[in-house]
């Protein structure tokens, strides 16, 4: 489970966390669904211990982000900027360097990375290096490199972010399992068909504040709507920012 409570953040002259509050529960997919610039990349960087919010905490299974960082880390998966891989490494070696920086033994970082590539199905690449790979490859060494440690929360930037249709649903698919196996997914987006598909709970942004939160259907009933994308119209003001 995440939470973060009462964060606030300035970053030069912008208030790009503005006393935001809402938590992130286990078995479910949460949609942090904002306009761009509403401060959801800075809200994640906070919870995965890269920058400091200037008040409020952000925990990770009760663990807090900024007393106990390296705990924090290990209950949390983060899905990286696929495009940044290590392309020396192939997809074996870099998935397992950071199960052992997660602090497994080398032992133990060979079996789980044998574990999430069986999994994921990436044996026919695993063993090639990362230069030159496809930005579906990319994604799924990203997203194993994500999960290998087992971590009990997950979260992604703009997960699907330059990835093709096929490749956006297989993300779709392993996201959905991680929730059946009872994982907290937590993910941002601004386009809103990839939110109203697969989330079972909207946190709606602005500003750095929460607008609203609810299941998209709650939200659609909380402003008499049809679609999530006219909900999220209507709570925001303004379209721009959104993609469809
Ligand atoms: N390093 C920085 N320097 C200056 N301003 C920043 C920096 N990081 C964030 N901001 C500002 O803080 C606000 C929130 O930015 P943030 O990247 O968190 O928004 P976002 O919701 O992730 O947007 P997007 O959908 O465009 O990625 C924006 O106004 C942004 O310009």
């Amino acid at each position: 489970m995440i939470t973060v409570a009462n964060l606030t953040k300035k970053i030069g002259d912008i208030q790009a966390l503005d006393d935001l509050s809402f938590s992130a529960e286990n078995g479910q997919i949460t949609g942090l669904l904002g306009p761009n610039g509403a401060g959801k990349t800075t809200c994640l960087r906070t919870l995965f211990g890269l920058l400091k919010p200037d008040s409020g905490t952000a925990t990770v299974n009760d663990i807090d982000v900024a007393d106990d960082p390296i705990g924090a880390k290990k209950q949390l998966g983060l899905f990286p900027d696929p495009f940044g891989l290590y392309e020396r490494l192939t997809p074996r070696e870099y998935i397992s360097f950071f199960a052992e920086l997660s602090g497994m033994s080398r032992k133990q970082a060979k079996q789980a990375t044998a574990n999430v590539i069986a999994q994921l199905k990436l044996e026919d690449i695993s063993d090639r290096r990362c230069k030159g790979f496809s930005q579906g490859q990319r994604m799924k060494t990203a997203l194993a490199q994500a999960i290998v440690h087992r971590p009990s929360n997950i979260i992604l930037d703009e997960p699907t972010r330059g990835l093709d249709v096929m490749n956006t649903r297989l993300l779709r698919d392993i996201l959905l399992q991680l929730k059946a196996e009872g994982h907290c997914v937590l993910f941002s987006s601004h386009v809103m068909q990839e939110v109203a598909a697969l989330c079972d709970r909207v946190i709606v942004m602005a500003n750095g504040k929460v607008i609203a939160m609810g299941s998209p259907d709650e939200l659609c009933q909380q402003t008499g709507k049809d679609s999530l994308e006219d909900a999220f119209i209507e709570l925001i003001g303004t379209d721009e920012g959104i993609a469809a």
